[in-house]
C-alpha cells in the first residue's frame, strides 16, 4: 500500500544544509499496522510529513498504491500529537467528525451515520453537540481518531498521538487503535518514540537510527493479534523485542556503552 525507497530529505542547501533522513526503505502492507520508533529528533516527523505528501523529499521514492506521492493524496488521513490545534474549537464533536466529509459527496443520511457510526467506534456516542473545550485531552483525541475514521481512509497515519496523553488514558487509546483497526480492516502507520507502545500496537516495527537517518531494521512482532496490556506486556516474545528495540535506540552497533 505504502512503499517507502531509498528516501532521503535534506534541509536548507551549502553550508547551512543539514541531512535529516539519509535513507530509508520499507514498505506498509494492506491491512498491517506498522510503527516506527526511533531517538527524539531523528525525522520521523520529517518522514511522515512526505508520506503524507505535505512536503517532497529531497530523494528517493514514496508511493500510495503504486502511484508517486505528488500533493496530499486522496484515501489518506492523519491524526496529529496536538490534537488541540487540529480539532475546530468553535465546531461541536459532531460537526468536527462531519467535516472531512463535506467534499465526498455523500449523501446527508450516509454522512450523518457515518458520523455515528465513527464517533461510537470511539466510545463517544453522546457527545455530538459537546464542544472540544468541554472534552478531557484524551476524548479530543477520540474525536480527532472518529474524524479520521469517517473518512474511510486507506491508510491512516499518526504521528505521536498519544504523547502529550497521561499513561492510564495512553493505554485505553492504544487499545482503541488496535480495536478500530480490526473493526475498520485498517491500515496503519503509527509514529511514536515510546518503545513498548511500539511493540505493543505493531505488526512489524521499523527501528530508525540517530541522525543522519537511516532504517536500522525491521522487526515481524511475534505476538498474537489479540493484545492486552497487561498479558501481552508479560509475554515472554514482548519482552525479548522490546529489549532488542530498545538497545538498538540506545546502544547501536559500534556506539560504546557506559560501564
Ligand atoms: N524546517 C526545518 N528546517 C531545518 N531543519 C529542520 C526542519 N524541520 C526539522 N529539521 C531538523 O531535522 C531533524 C529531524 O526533525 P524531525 O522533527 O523530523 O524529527 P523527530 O524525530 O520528529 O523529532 P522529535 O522526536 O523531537 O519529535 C532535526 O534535527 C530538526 O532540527
Amino acid at each position: 500500500m505504502l512503499n517507502i525507497s531509498h528516501l532521503t530529505h535534506t534541509y536548507g542547501t551549502g553550508a547551512k544544509a543539514h541531512l535529516a533522513l539519509k535513507d530509508i526503505t520499507f514498505e506498509v502492507r494492506s491491512g498491517e499496522l506498522v510503527s516506527i520508533v526511533g531517538p527524539s529528533g531523528c525525522g520521523k516527523t520529517t518522514l511522515l510529513r512526505t508520506m503524507a505528501g505535505l512536503m517532497p523529499p529531497t530523494g528517493g521514492r514514496v508511493e500510495f498504491l503504486g502511484e508517486p506521492i505528488v500533493g496530499v493524496p486522496e484515501g489518506l488521513a492523519m491524526v496529529f500529537q496536538d490534537y488541540r490545534g487540529s480539532l475546530f474549537p468553535w465546531l461541536s464533536v459532531e460537526a468536527n467528525v462531519r467535516f472531512p466529509l463535506k467534499h465526498l459527496g455523500l449523501s446527508s443520511s450516509e454522512t450523518a451515520s457515518r458520523v455515528l457510526e465513527s464517533l461510537a467506534a470511539v466510545g463517544l456516542t453522546g457527545f455530538e453537540n459537546r464542544y472540544p473545550s468541554q472534552l478531557s485531552g484524551g476524548m479530543q483525541q477520540r474525536v480527532a481518531i472518529a474524524r479520521a475514521l469517517a473518512y474511510r481512509p486507506k491508510i491512516l497515519l499518526m504521528d505521536e498521538p498519544f504523547a502529550s496523553i497521561d499513561a492510564q488514558t495512553r493505554e485505553d487509546l492504544e487499545d482503541l487503535v488496535l480495536q478500530v483497526k480490526r473493526r475498520f480492516d485498517m491500515t496503519i502507520l503509527f509514529v511514536t518514540h515510546d518503545i513498548d507502545e511500539s511493540v505493543y500496537l505493531a505488526d512489524r516495527v521499523v527501528v530508525l537510527s540517530k541522525p543522519p537517518t537511516e532504517v536500522l531494521t525491521t522487526i515481524d512482532i511475534p505476538l498474537p493479534a489479540e493484545r492486552d496490556q497487561i498479558t501481552t506486556k508479560e509475554n515472554p516474545d514482548f519482552i525479548r523485542v522490546r529489549g532488542e528495540v530498545a538497545r538498538l535506540i540506545r546502544h547501536p552497533a559500534g556506539e560504546e556503552v557506559a560501564a
